[in-house]
């Protein structure tokens, strides 16, 4: 378990204080929120760039900024690698390179009632809406390519020494570049163009592989998507240490099971473990008994896809013989995306798909609900596991499921051709509507400094107008103001607060924190 960080105090000393204009303007409107957080569209006002603001409530973390501080630290190295790995010039053959689906940090700084993060903006809705307002995803154009996507973007990390732990559709996000989008459409595609927009999101929970075994015990993430690994660890803290001794530390290939989940959500509409109760939910998991409908099952273009094969591996229950997402890419279901310079047989030879599966009769098959993050860390003092609600009765599910069916089958049954050569990956890339934020010049940045009301609105529509009256800095009153004033209002801040996010570790990631950010 991560010891607290003694958090940096307020140092405001008198009105004379330095003035420091906010640099950004946040729109009134929510682009999502989580269980620590809202997140809103923002503009830098010197660059005029528009980036996602996510606000982390100091109330809600009081006692966890420990919490915050690793989120910071690492998409600072994330980013920073990205950044790394784009100005090296190597060339990538496979049809997406992982860094390019991590959301990246830009900026940080905090305020009276927030820490803010700054990063892209990717304001195109997000995986689970997207499964659930079609249905179940297809086959071809979709399902295959946005798991490649993402096995690469989790290879990346993975290979960065980074697990994410929180792996879920909710935490999949579009960014898309509309003025690429027609070009891209008069080039036409095998698949949706839109798996090159895909960023995984939300590090909250995501620590570093070799972190301390106490980390690499805590019973975090959604529950439809733990591994088992991770449900052993669950009541951890209330265990005698030398039971705790004797449950394993687990790895990264909890992201690999997670993955497993959320790409037979995409291609069912329902969850494989979900059942009525947490407990049974729990059991299936650490059984591997996930639920497979006779007539998927039968699928030829599922079968023929190898796409049972793939979840199959994904949920091997010893995480000794689960494939690493490096392994992964040469599964047959996504190595079209990738590849491959060595004759190696494909993985899903290797393994013989299981005869058996839990009945229906425990497996809840409705559609999920949006599922919350939890962890079971004495000290966040915050457990939900509301996860998993549904509405309506089980005949209601059981219609919707034969509705989801019925569209996966007809979906399943239109054959794409397949893109498997590699000048085609080639091609793909270049399709790509990916490309690389550029670094905002850092003076434009507010580089860790404490600013007293940031939180400024506006529409974006009019010129933002800085001024140096400061408004309220009642964060409740501005989120509720209608979104209308054009004007956007900064405050006064104080000198930077050299010890900004520095915790107890002045001389690590956040040393000086007035000073360039440099990404
Ligand atoms: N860069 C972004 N661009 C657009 N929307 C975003 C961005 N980052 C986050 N969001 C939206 O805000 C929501 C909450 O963000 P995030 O998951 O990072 O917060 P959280 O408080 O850590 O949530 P959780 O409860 O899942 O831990 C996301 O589900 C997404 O809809």
């Amino acid at each position: 378990m991560a010891s607290e960080l003694m958090w940096p105090q307020d140092q405001r000393s008198s009105a004379s204080d330095e003035a420091i204009r906010c640099k950004y303007v946040t729109k009134n409107t929510q682009l999502g929120d989580g269980c620590f957080s809202v997140v809103k569209e923002c503009m830098n006002v010197q660059t005029q760039e528009r980036y996602a603001m996510k606000l982390i409530s100091r109330k809600t973390v009081k006692g966890k900024l420990w919490l915050i501080q690793r989120e910071v630290k690492l998409l600072k190295e994330v980013s920073s690698r990205i950044r790394e790995l784009e100005s090296s010039g190597n060339q990538c053959l496979d049809s997406f390179e992982g860094h390019h689906h991590v959301l990246q940090l830009f900026d940080y700084f905090e305020t009276p009632q927030n820490i803010v993060l700054v990063s892209q903006l990717c304001d195109h809705g997000d995986l689970y809406e997207k499964i659930i307002e079609a249905g179940s995803l297809d086959l071809s154009k979709q399902v295959k390519p946005y798991t490649a996507c993402l096995l690469s973007a989790i290879h990346f990390l993975h290979s960065n020494g980074v697990m994410h732990r929180d792996v879920k559709a909710e935490n999949v996000i579009f960014r898309l570049r509309i003025t690429e989008l027609d070009e891209f459409a008069r080039r036409g595609s095998n698949y949706d163009y839109m798996s090159h927009d895909l960023v995984l999101a939300d590090f909250g929970l995501a620590t570093k592989l070799d972190s301390s075994d106490d980390e690499l015990k805590e019973c975090v993430g959604t529950i439809s998507y733990l591994a088992p690994e991770v449900v052993k660890c669950r009541g951890i803290s209330r265990l005698a240490p030398s039971d705790s001794k004797k449950i394993k530390p687990y790895g990264a290939l909890i992201d690999v099971w997670a993955l497993g989940v959320l790409t037979y959500f995409m291609m069912t509409g329902y969850m494989p473990f979900d059942c009525d109760t947490d407990d049974e939910t729990r059991k299936c998991i650490s059984e591997g008994d996930y639920y497979v409908e006779d007539a998927l099952r039968e699928d030829e273009a599922l079968k023929n896809s190898c796409f049972w094969n793939f979840v199959h591996l994904c949920f091997t229950v010893d995480s000794g013989e689960r494939p690493s997402a490096h392994e992964l890419r040469k599964h047959p279901f996504v190595q079209e995306f990738f590849h491959s310079d060595d004759e190696s047989k494909p993985l899903a030879d290797k393994i013989a798909l299981r005869k058996t599966f839990s009945s229906s009769s425990i497996h809840k098959l409705g559609t999920p609900s949006r599922s919350s993050t939890f962890s079971n860390l004495a000290h966040l003092g915050h457990i939900d596991l509301t996860t998993n609600q549904t509405g309506g009765s089980r005949d209601q599910e059981l219609s919707r499921i034969r509705e989801t069916l019925k569209k996966t089958l007809s979906m399943a049954s239109i054959t794409s051709p397949r893109i498997g050569s590699m000048s085609k990956a080639r091609q793909n890339k270049e399709n790509s509507t990916f490309r690389l934020e550029p670094l905002p010049p850092s003076s434009s940045l507010m580089n860790g400094s404490f600013s007293l009301t940031p939180e400024c609105t506006s529409n974006f529509t009019t010129s933002p107008n800085i001024s140096n009256n400061p408004s309220s800095n009642d964060l409740s009153r501005l989120m509720s103001a209608p979104e209308s004033s054009g004007t956007a209002v900064t405050g006064q801040s104080t000198t930077p607060n050299t010890d900004l996010l520095s915790g107890g570790d002045k001389g690590s990631y956040f040393r000086n924190a007035g000073a360039r950010f440099d990404l």
